[in-house]
This record gives C-alpha cells, structure tokens and sequence, in this order.
C-alpha cells in the first residue's frame, strides 16, 4: 500500500510501503493512484514527494504478480497520470529505485537522492524490457547513448553516475526526503512543461541509424540467443525515431512479447532461484536461519596453482587477511609477482575504494597457525590433500576451519583424518576464481552447521552464489558433467565431428561447447581422474566397455598423442601455438577419428542437432534427477544456480532443471527410454524422474514439495 500525509507548508508524501522492496504490488499501486488522486484534490497541497519506507524507494514491480493474472490498476496509465499533475512532483530516493521504481521517478518532475542509492533499469536481465515508460523517457532524458548502455546491459549505477548522467537532478549525503520536500516547496507553482520527459525531443548522435545497428550487433552477439537485449534496442530506435505515442506503443508490443515468453519464465525463475538457494537447509534440519556463521577476518590458502592465485584475490577483495602458503619455490615466486597485479585490477574493474586485505606470501605451513580459516588448493590428489589435512589439524589452533577446493574428492575422507572432523568442508571454486559467482560448499554427515554456515556467509562476502550441497564424487556440477561429457564422447565415435557437437550446444546457448570447453581447461584433467578410477592406464585393456559399462577411449588416445588442448596447442581443435585461444578445425582429429571408427568396425552416421541436444542435456538432466533423488541438492534451484553460475548454461534457459520442465517430463522419459542402452546407466530413467511422471508432471517449483513427501512415504 502508500500512505498520504500532509506536511507543514502544503507539501503531500506519498509514502510506499511493501517490505522489504517496496515492489509495486497491486495493493501499493493502488494506494499511489488514491494517494495522487488526494494529492490534487486537496488545494492546500501545492507540492508533492514519493519516497519509500525504510529507506528503500522502490525495487521496481512485483515480480511475483507476473506469474499471474494483473489486477488492481495498470503501471502504466498510473505512471502517465503522476507526469500529468499540475503541482510539482519530486521522487526522494533512498537505497533503489531499479525497474518500474525507477520508471516512477522518471514520471516525477524532479528526482533526488541518497548518495548511497543504487539506480537501473534491469528489466533485461529478467527477460523484459522498462515496459513503464522507462525505454522512451530514459532516453530523452540523459540521450540515446547513455540509455542504449543502461537499458541493454540493465546495470546497477551509483546516485553519483547517475547525477552525471542527468538522471538525477541532486544527490546529498543527510536526508534525500527531508530535502526534497525543501526543494519541491522552493520550486511549486513554477511551470512543469520542461519537466515532463515524455514531451522532451530524444537527444541523439548524428549516427543514429549507425550507431543503433553497432550496438544491435554487439547485443546479438553478446546475448546468445536471448530476446530481451535484442527487443531493448528496437524500443529505443522508436525513442530515437518516433513521438513518445508511438514510441509507447512499440514498447507496449515489445513487451506484450516478452512478457509472455518461456525465456522471461526462465530469467524471473533464475532471480527466485538465486535468493532461494541462500536459504540452504541441510539433512540434519540444520539451516540458514538457525546456524550462526563465523565472521572471518584472517584466512590461509594453501597451494599457489591457478584456482589457489583466484581464492586469495577472492580473500583479500573482501578485507580479509590472506596467509598464501605454496611449498614450491618457484611457483611460489611467480604466484607472489602475479597475485598483487590480480588483485589490483580487479579492485578495479569493480570500482572498490577501500584498501583489499593484506596477502602474506610464505612457504611454510607452520604459518597458518594463527587464521581463522584455510582454503586448501593443492594439486587434485587425495593422498596429498590427505597430508595437507593431516597436517593442518596439527598445526592450526584448535577451531579452525579446514576447508577444501576439490572439485569432486571425498570431504568425509579429509575429515576424518582431523581432529574435528565437524569443522571441515568443501569450498570449490569455479575458474578464475576471483571472478566466477559459483561456490559449490560441500557438506559430510559430520560437518557442523557453524562450519557450512561460515563457508556460505563467506562465500556472500567475496559476492559468489554460494550453494550447499551433499557429498558425493564430483558433488553436483561435475557429477552432472560426466555423462554430458560421455554422450559427446559417443556421439564422435557415431559419427559426429567435435565442431558440430560444440555448434548445436552453442546454438542452445552455451558460450563455449564441450569440445572447446575441454580443450580450455586441458584434456588431461579428466585423464588423470579416469587413471584414478581403473578405467585407463597400464594394464586396461583397451575395450570400448570398461568396468561393465559403455567407455569411449576418445579422449585418452587423444592424452596419449600429446593432444591436451589449448596449453599444447592442439587438442579437439587446432590452435596457432602451446595458449592460442582461436579453435581450428584440425584434420588430424578427422582422421584420428575415421581410424578409430574403422579399428572398432564402427560405421559412421549422420546425427542430427536434436540428437545432440538431446543426448547431451537429457543425459545431463537425468543425473540432475538422481542428485535430487540422493538429496544431494535441496531442489532443482540448487541445480539450477549452479549450472546458471558455474557452467554456462543460459540464464535465459532458467538452468536445466527449469529446462526439463519446460520440455514437458513426460518428453524427456520418453527420450531418455528411446536412448537407452543396458551398458550406459546415465540413460535409465531416474526413479524421481519417472515418479514425477506419474504424478501429472508438476511444475519445478513444486519438486521440492513432492521430493519431500515422496522421501517421507519411503517411495525414493
Ligand atoms: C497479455 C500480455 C500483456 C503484456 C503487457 C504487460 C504489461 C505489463 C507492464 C508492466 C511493466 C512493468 C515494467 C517494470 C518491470 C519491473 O520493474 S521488473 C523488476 C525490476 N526490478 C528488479 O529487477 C530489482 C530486483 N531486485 C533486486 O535486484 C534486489 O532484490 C534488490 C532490490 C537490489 C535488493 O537486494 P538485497 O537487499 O540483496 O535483497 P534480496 O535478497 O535480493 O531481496 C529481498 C527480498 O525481496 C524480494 N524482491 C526483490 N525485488 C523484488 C521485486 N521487484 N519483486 C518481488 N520481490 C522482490 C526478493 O525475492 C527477496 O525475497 P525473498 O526471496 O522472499 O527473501
């Protein structure tokens, strides 16, 4: 709702009130339209402020309405009457004015605000455009070019930017309400014409038409496949092209698109999932909301490689202190040249003011004695990250936190070589570490609630998604990788060729297909992983079934003849030289395959890009089910989360939980049935999967529901 009161000296406040956003619902879009109405009807009050309470303005339209049938009145025409009053109108801008919160201060004549509020307009990141107005006003108030920026990338901006842009018209630093009623008491009676956008010309460079086109390319390229950027810039050429009546009716018509779009479905899906995953809930009934997390100031991380470089940037961008401990010399030297340069451009990049923590460089585990928590990063081994564990329960006081960067060995198994086993779990990173948003933190049977809520709060400071999941090899992300990465395996041996494989995955949307994507991060990490399983190495015999299953020997032959991917030069790919980054076509690979199939009386055939997909995805979902099935991932939001954040899939696809259900379960079992074979056990049906089936196919926001009752009636 909105409150009305009447200030000393004839000034209306029209107060929102929503907690914790002041989204506009029904109910506060209706208290606005009384409140303007009481506003101008009232002849004392000459001039009138919108603020929100709780010092937030307003976080924009209530997402949750758009699941539904609109009631109460529309944002539109109500936005359009607030532009209309004859009295002078001021927005007070406290804490956000994102979306239609924003698209409200852009109907008010004048906008003051907070120095510490944040300003946007981010409907195109939930699959829409500033369908209030936002896409013909933004422009004419701060010109084409700068609303092109804002609107398409739906970035946040400082009260600071934003003044330079023209968006606001004051900023201070003590109280925004208190000085826009001062200020819309100074300027009442004066005339509004100028101060109504909507009838202002749209400034525009003489390119117009060229520098449209520019940015219409970069945001194709850019969006992968997603509408809402690409409808963005069509609502602005109408700004730049046509009077605002006909500017709104275009945006009306692209918005009426998109808001009725799977992929608006799958971003607004996508903002819930990020929020819910924050409230984790573990087996034991330990949660978000009954654990205390530990506040970190000094931490350690051990193991200088790559991933460790990333996790002490990631530290010491929060204002932690960092011991980083490397017991290689050279690396250890080259990681204490590199580290301080990482860190200050991506204290840049993020625009940081304050001073990141301190990073002491040794090579001396005895100098984490004194931390609060260690991240180990040592090499993907379990016998050595066995000692490093060992080793640091003796030397850490007692209550520090151990925690690992694996990214799939078992925490139960690190655990139990510590004194207390409770405080330790998984904190795997996703590459580059100091930049990706994902943080798998895995839980054993043993893990305390401190422990798991520590490493989540961490996780919040250093700006990642932080997502709690169950031990299990390869946890969520990379369990889920494997048969992806076996049906692409297959599907070369059938015939395929790696480009086409990786060109129908990023046509789905992916940045990067499985082929390139193994060629980035080197093909000899999962060989490593698969000597450790018995399934290649000395001594296997090289059989295209291995331990009772459906094995490609692809990638390994691929090891074997030096071909590891981008850091040799050649992979799946060609590559001009050992860390070229241009994928080529290599003819090698076309005969190194064409050989293979021939060895193994293979014939190839022509599959098609729905194969693909499908065999790939629907293969990847499953195991998905089967997390779920485990309780290994509280819902399919955690999936989601992590596969959104950590592996590329397409936000605009909602995850690939969302993705299965918005193929229709019923489809996904019946072609995970058609693909099936009794020696490749990630086709069979998941249990979860075919139960859900069963029960009419509930939507995905209602698994978590049905998993739970299932798990009670002892039907998983
Ligand atoms: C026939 C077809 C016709 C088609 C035509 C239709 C025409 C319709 C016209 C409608 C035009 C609408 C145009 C406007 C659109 C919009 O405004 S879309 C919304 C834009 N706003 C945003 O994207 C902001 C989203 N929120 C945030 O970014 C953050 O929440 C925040 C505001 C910056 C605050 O962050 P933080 O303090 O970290 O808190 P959170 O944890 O993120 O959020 C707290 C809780 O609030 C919930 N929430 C936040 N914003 C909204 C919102 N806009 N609507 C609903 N709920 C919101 C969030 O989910 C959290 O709740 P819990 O999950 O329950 O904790």
């Amino acid at each position: 709702m909105a409150t009305y009161s009447r200030l000393p000296g004839s000034v209306a406040l029209i107060t929102l009130h929503n907690p914790p956003v002041n989204a506009l619902s029904a109910a506060v879009r209706q208290g606005i339209v009384d409140a303007v109405q009481r506003a101008l009807k009232d002849p004392k009050v000459t001039s009138v402020v919108i603020c929100g309470q709780n010092g937030k303005f307003c976080g924009g339209a209530d997402i949750r309405e758009f699941a539904g049938p609109m009631l109460g009145p529309p944002l539109v025409p109500m936005i359009h009457a607030i532009e209309a009053v004859d009295k002078p109108v001021a927005a007070a801008i406290e804490g956000v004015a994102l979306g239609g919160g924003l698209e409200l201060a852009l109907a008010c004549h004048y906008r003051i605000a907070h120095s510490k509020a944040v300003l946007g307009l981010p409907e195109v990141t939930l699959g829409l455009l500033p369908g209030a107005g936002g896409s013909q006003r933004l422009p004419r108030l701060i010109g084409l070019t700068a609303a092109l920026d804002l609107i398409t990338t739906g970035r946040h901006v400082s009260a600071a930017e934003a003044l330079k842009l023209g968006v606001l018209d004051q900023v201070t630093d003590s109280n925004a309400v208190d000085l826009a009623v001062e200020f819309v008491r100074s300027v009442a009676g004066q005339p509004l014409d100028s101060r109504r956008l909507s009838t202002l010309p749209c400034p525009c460079p003489p390119d117009v038409d060229s520098l449209l086109d520019k940015v219409m390319s970069k945001v194709r390229q850019r969006s992968r496949g997603a509408l809402a950027p690409v409808a963005c810039v069509r609502a602005l050429r109408a700004a730049a092209s046509l009077p605002y009546a006909q500017g709104m009716e275009k945006e009306r018509e692209l918005m009426a698109t998109l808001f009725n779009s799977g992929q608006a479905r799958a971003l607004q899906y996508a903002f819930f999932s990020q929020r819910v995953v924050g409230k984790w809930s573990l087996p034991s009934g330990a949660r978000w909301d009954n654990s205390t997390a530990r506040i970190i100031s000094k931490a350690a991380v051990i193991g200088l490689g790559t991933m460790g470089r990333g996790i002490v940037v990631a530290l010491a961008l929060t204002g932690i202190s960092v011991v980083a401990v490397e017991t290689q010399e050279k690396q250890l030297a080259e990681a204490s040249r590199v580290v301080p340069a990482m860190l200050q451009r991506e204290a840049g990049r993020r625009r940081l003011a304050t001073p990141p923590g301190v990073i002491s460089f040794s090579s001396n585990l005895q100098d984490v004695s004194e931390v609060e928590l260690v991240i180990e990063a040592v090499f993907e081994d379990m016998s050595l990250k066995l000692q490093v564990f060992k080793h640091l329960s003796s030397v850490c006081r007692p209550g520090t936190l151990l925690c690992s960067n694996t990214s799939g060995l078992d925490i139960d198994q690190l655990a139990a070589v510590t004194q207390s086993p409770g405080l330790v779990v998984g904190m795997h990173f996703f590459a580059p570490a100091h930049v990706m948003k994902l943080l798998e933190v895995v839980y054993g049977p043993r893990s305390s609630p401190e422990a798991v809520a520590t490493a989540m709060q961490l996780g919040k400071r250093m700006g990642k998604v932080g997502v709690a999941v169950g031990n299990c090899p390869g946890f969520v992300g990379n369990r889920m990788l494997k048969p992806y990465l076996e049906q692409a395996n297959f599907l070369l041996e059938e015939g395929a060729t790696p480009r086409q494989v990786d060109e129908a995955l990023e046509e789905f949307g992916f940045p990067m297909g499985v082929f390139r994507m193994s060629d980035l991060s080197g093909l000899d990490v999962g060989w490593r992983i698969r000597k450790e399983a018995g399934l290649t190495g000395p001594g296997v015999e090289s059989t295209r079934t291995r331990q009772g299953r459906r094995y490609s020997p692809l990638p390994d032959q691929m090891c074997e003849a030096g071909r590891l991917g981008q850091k040799t030069g050649k992979g799946w790919y060609q590559y001009d030289g050992p860390g070229g980054r241009v994928a080529r076509s290599d003819p090698w690979v076309h005969i190194f395959l064409e050989t293979y199939r021939a060895e193994h009386g293979l014939v190839a055939r022509s599959i098609t890009l729905e194969e693909i997909l499908e065999r790939c995805l629907y293969a990847l979902i499953n195991e998905g089910f089967n997390i779920l099935q485990d309780a290994v991932a509280a819902g399919p939001e955690d999936i989601d989360a992590i596969y959104v954040f950590g592996y590329g899939w397409p936000r605009h696809r909602g995850g690939p939980m969302f993705h299965a259900d918005q193929v229709g379960l019923g489809r996904i079992l019946q072609r995970l049935n058609q693909h099936s074979h009794p020696d490749v056990p990630h086709l069979k049906p998941s249990t979860l999967l075919r139960r859900l089936v069963a029960a009419g196919s509930p939507p995905v926001q209602k698994w978590r529901e049905f998993i739970n009752k299932e798990r009670v009636h002892s039907q998983l």
